[in-house]
């Protein structure tokens, strides 16, 4: 399977556990690498054929901007239901890096895979 990857995505939103937390925004940067037929949109040269990375930024930069969460476990699982669902992507790889949330670590956060990798 052929990969479109999105990397560095930083977005602001409401997230964590804490009450303190719920009332302030800090940012996560996403990581996405999505499944796609490549080939496909190399033979025509047309973006309809392609998966359109900059939509997919677009509406994530919507979803989690607008959202709330408490653990970065559910924003990613939540984004990758989205990617499959509004942009038929087959497999997907979230990275949710909560940067500068454990002082003197460099990033805390998960990695998940949803999907079918053919
Ligand atoms: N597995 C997780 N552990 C923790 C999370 C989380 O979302 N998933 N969150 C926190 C706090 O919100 C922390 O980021 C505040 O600094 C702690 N552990």
């Amino acid at each position: 399977m052929d990969l479109v990857f999105l990397r560095g995505l930083r977005i602001e939103t409401v997230i964590g556990i804490y009450d303190w937390e719920k009332a302030i925004r800090q940012p996560v940067v996403l990581d996405l690498e999505m499944g796609a037929d490549v080939a496909r949109a190399a033979a025509t040269d047309r973006i309809a054929d392609a998966l359109d990375y900059k939509a997919v930024a677009k509406r994530l930069k919507q979803f989690v901007g607008e959202g709330r969460f408490e653990l970065v476990e559910t924003l990613a699982e939540r984004c990758a239901e989205l990617v499959r669902e509004e942009f038929g992507v087959p497999w997907v790889r979230v990275t949710v890096n909560k940067a500068g949330a454990v002082t003197d670590a460099e990033g805390v956060g998960v990695i998940i895979e949803r999907g079918a990798r053919a």
